[in-house]
């Protein structure tokens, strides 16, 4: 009898003891989400409820692949340049912002934890968060980035454009249509090869005789980009995600790890590679230099020593990851709005005519991207910067209206004080971020024709025209992309040479005649973003020789 009264009152008191830790939970929950949504310093900026609460709603933004598209929805909804994304993540226009938080940025404004998720086994120059590090690994790098650096490996970049260029040949002759993004995504994918690692990949050529092959080969960024976005959304979690996620036995997880695994696998092969080839040569100065190897032989100001083989693969898996989608999609879009604009193709085309002499037939070893007698490889980095500047204004109207860096740049405010940014304090340990996109379609600062794909805005209007020093899609100040140069003479470059041979013209009947009718204009066209963002279908061209 005994016994039983005693198991009944254990078995109450367990009752009661979990119907405690249910009410105190749940009245924990009801106080975190009052406290978030009412009391907290961030809580008067319009958000969604759940960006309030929890930085999972921002993660399921990014598996949306619509995250900086959404976020711009969110400001034109709240009619805000603020918009809070996370419960300490605010996401801001106003221009202001850009010379506190970028320009001037370094201690004071740091960046944020989401960078974390980008490293490799060690952070790399991208993800470092620490501002001495950084500055050193920055300075071992920067040569290697600069427009003489460039120039000097310009002979590489014409070697693939001849490729590129006797490829759009053979399809102009066949009539065929084709997918232009992907020739391009080719072509950039090999220059990266050839700039950083001496040795193109390789992928242009092998498509002409295995297209699965050549498409299997690309490097998967895309899913290392979307793992890092998504797992550094959720600052909390990242260690945890990065440990146990590639358990989890999902088809898609599994996809994006194993992408992620190749592109480290092939930093870590490019880094061996020049490694051996450098042993035994004393500083490498009989080598072709190329921006890794600069790195291999570059040593710490103090110490005298040199980086670890770790560090060499995290910054050589940056270079494919930052330096590959990012160029080959800006270059798709800019060819996706001259098409779908064209008095504005008209217009560079015949700069284009007037400025430069046709390039002539190739008649040389086109792989050694050897001029020929009658015929040139493409046209200078030299020549097409100076003598082209309507089609700079394209180049650059293309980076505002879609820049492709869309992830949002969080910095932390580190100030005791907090700071003051578009008249609102924000105090210390808030996550303030510019999104390119978001920033270049705030209506307030660049019109109401935001959407308007219009290279004469840098020009005809004193408004716009000064605002070139504020576009973000490099970012700006100590953390602006340090690939800049090379980005931009290369697309210079190729839009030069390929729009002085050839006339590209949308396959798509139905589209051409839609854009004839106005259609398109101030339509931006469907992207998708995993943290770096690209046209969400092919680019499909016919061309034919001019
Ligand atoms: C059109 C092409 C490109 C665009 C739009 C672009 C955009 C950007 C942006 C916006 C940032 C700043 C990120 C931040 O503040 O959080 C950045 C950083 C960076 N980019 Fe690029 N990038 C491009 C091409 C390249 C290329 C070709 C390379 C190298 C091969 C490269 C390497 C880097 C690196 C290493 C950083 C980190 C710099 C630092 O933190 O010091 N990028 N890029």
């Amino acid at each position: 009898m005994g016994s039983v009264l005693l198991s009944s009152s254990i078995a109450e008191a367990r009752v009661s003891l979990a119907s405690i830790t249910g009410i105190a939970f749940v009245v924990a929950l009801v106080g975190y989400i009052i406290y978030q949504r009412w009391f907290h310093p961030l809580a008067k900026y319009p958000g969604p409820f759940w960006a309030s609460i929890t930085d999972v709603w921002q993660v399921r933004e990014f598996l949306s692949l619509q995250q900086p598209y959404h976020l711009t929805d969110l400001h034109e909804k709240y009619n805000s340049p603020f918009v809070r994304y996370g419960p300490d993540k605010i996401s801001v226009t106003t221009e202001d912002a850009i010379p506190l938080l970028f320009q001037k940025g370094g201690r004071h404004y740091p960046k944020t934890e989401f960078y974390d998720a980008y490293g490799a086994k060690t952070p790399n120059v991208f993800g470092m968060r620490d501002v001495g590090m950084h500055s050193l690994r920055r300075r071992h790098m920067s040569h290697s980035f600069s427009l003489s650096y460039v120039k000097d490996m310009e002979q590489h970049l014409d070697t693939n454009i001849c490729i590129l260029r006797s490829i759009i040949s053979e399809l102009a002759d066949s009539g065929e249509a084709f997918n232009l993004k992907k020739l391009l995504h080719y072509y950039v994918i090999d220059v990266l090869g050839e700039l950083a690692f001496s040795q193109s990949f390789g992928i242009q050529e092998l498509a002409r005789v295995d297209a699965k092959g050549a498409a299997a080969r690309v490097p998967p960024v895309a899913e290392h980009s979307l793992l890092a976005a998504t797992t550094g959304a959720w600052p909390a979690m990242t260690r945890t995600l990065k440990q146990w996620l590639p358990l989890v036995p999902h088809k898609g997880l599994r996809d994006l790890f194993e992408g992620r695994n190749k592109c480290a696998a092939l930093a870590a092969e490019c880094v061996q590679r020049r490694i051996g080839e450098l042993k035994g040569k004393k500083d490498g100065s009989d080598q072709r230099k190329d921006i890794l190897t600069n790195l291999i032989l570059a040593t710490h100001p103090e110490t005298g020593e040199r980086l670890s083989q770790s560090d060499l693969e995290a910054e050589a898996f940056g270079f494919i990851i930052a330096g590959t989608h990012t160029t080959s999609a800006t270059t798709s879009l800019l060819m996706y709005h001259l098409l779908h604009y064209p008095e504005t193709m008209r217009k560079v085309v015949a700069e284009l005519d007037e400025k430069l002499p046709p390039l002539g037939e190739m008649v040389g070893d086109e792989k050694e991207g050897q001029n020929s007698s009658t015929g040139r490889a493409a046209y200078s980095v030299t020549e097409a910067e100076a003598s082209l500047p309507y089609l700079k204004l394209c180049v650059r109207e293309n980076f505002r209206l879609t820049p492709v860096f869309t992830m949002p740049l969080a910095r932390r405010v580190m100030a005791p004080e907090g700071v003051v940014v578009g008249g609102q304090h924000f105090p210390q340990g808030t996550s303030l971020a510019v999104c390119n996109h978001a920033f270049h379609h705030n209506p307030e600062i660049w019109g109401p024709d935001h959407n308007v794909f219009d290279p004469e805005r840098w020009e005809d209007r004193a408004d716009t025209a000064g605002r070139a020093r504020y576009l973000m899609h490099f970012g700006l100040g100590s953390r602006q992309c340090i690939g800049k140069t090379v980005a931009q003479t290369n697309i210079m470059k190729l839009a030069s040479t390929l729009l002085r041979e050839f006339d590209f013209q949308l396959a798509d009947p139905a589209e051409r005649a839609a854009i004839d009718k106005g259609d398109f204009y101030g339509k931006i066209p469907h992207m998708v973003s995993v943290g770096i963002s690209d046209l969400s279908s092919p680019l499909m061209v016919n061309v034919r020789k001019r």
